[in-house]
């Protein structure tokens, strides 16, 4: 199944509860919470706090991208503050293994990410173990950047191993997904489709609302 996931770094947090209500309305099923630490990456975002307060706004799917360094030390806080979905970088954690099982421990879905520059190999012993794999499509770290094609390559093998395994798992995109890009996007394997800048950019309610029927 194909599923948006805006991405609330985009959002405007002066009103970021309506604002997620206006994505889940629309018939967004994710909410995608970009959450920056200034070490693994070089700014800052939000974090439990924040979540805990905006879950109140939606029972959408709270699909919660942690960039920062080992996250293992938080994944009760965060499952506490109302992430359904966990996701960590493999270049972020010492223990990629402890950490998936402390997530699923925690009775939330387990997803790993990988950057634009790290191989598909870091990411392959994990797919079996997790829910979500996600590919990075920019650098991580800020919303609005360009797309990276390239990675879609990475999609393409894992998707491929899923498929020969027999796992239909999913494989998240995230990072300068547009209208345009989005079929190529889909064609590689990706079915999560995270979309920042291109669904709060104007009308976010018009903007979920093509983006899904164009991801039917
Ligand atoms: O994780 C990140 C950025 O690090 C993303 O989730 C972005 O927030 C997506 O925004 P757009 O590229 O779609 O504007
Ligand atoms: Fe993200």
């Amino acid at each position: 199944m194909n599923i948006l996931a805006p991405s609330i770094l985009s959002a405007d947090f002066n009103v970021l509860g309506e604002q997620i209500q206006t994505v889940a309305k629309a018939g967004a099923q994710y909410i995608h919470v970009d959450v920056m630490d200034g070490i693994f990456v070089p700014s800052i975002s939000y974090g439990m706090p924040v979540i805990k307060s905006v879950r109140k706004s939606t029972d959408a799917v709270f699909d919660v991208h942690l960039m920062i360094t080992e996250p293992v030390r938080y994944i009760r806080d965060f499952v506490d503050s109302g992430a359904d979905i966990i996701t960590v970088h493999v270049e972020a954690c010492k223990d990629i293994d402890e950490t998936i099982r402390d997530i699923k421990a925690c009775g939330v879905k387990a997803a790993v990410a990988i950057n634009p520059e790290t191989p598909v190999d870091k990411i392959m012993p994990y797919l079996d173990d997790i829910d979500m794999a996600l590919v990075m499509s920019v650098h991580p770290g800020f919303g609005g950047q360009k797309f990276i094609p390239d990675v879609l390559d990475k999609v393409r093998i894992i998707r491929s191993y899923y498929r020969d395994n027999n796992m239909d798992k999913d494989i998240e995109i995230d990072g300068g997904i547009n209208f345009d890009n989005l079929p190529e996007v889909l064609e590689a394997g990706a079915n999560v489709i995270v979309a920042g800048s291109s669904v709060y950019r104007g009308d976010a309610a018009a903007n979920t609302k093509k983006f899904l029927e164009l991801m039917r």
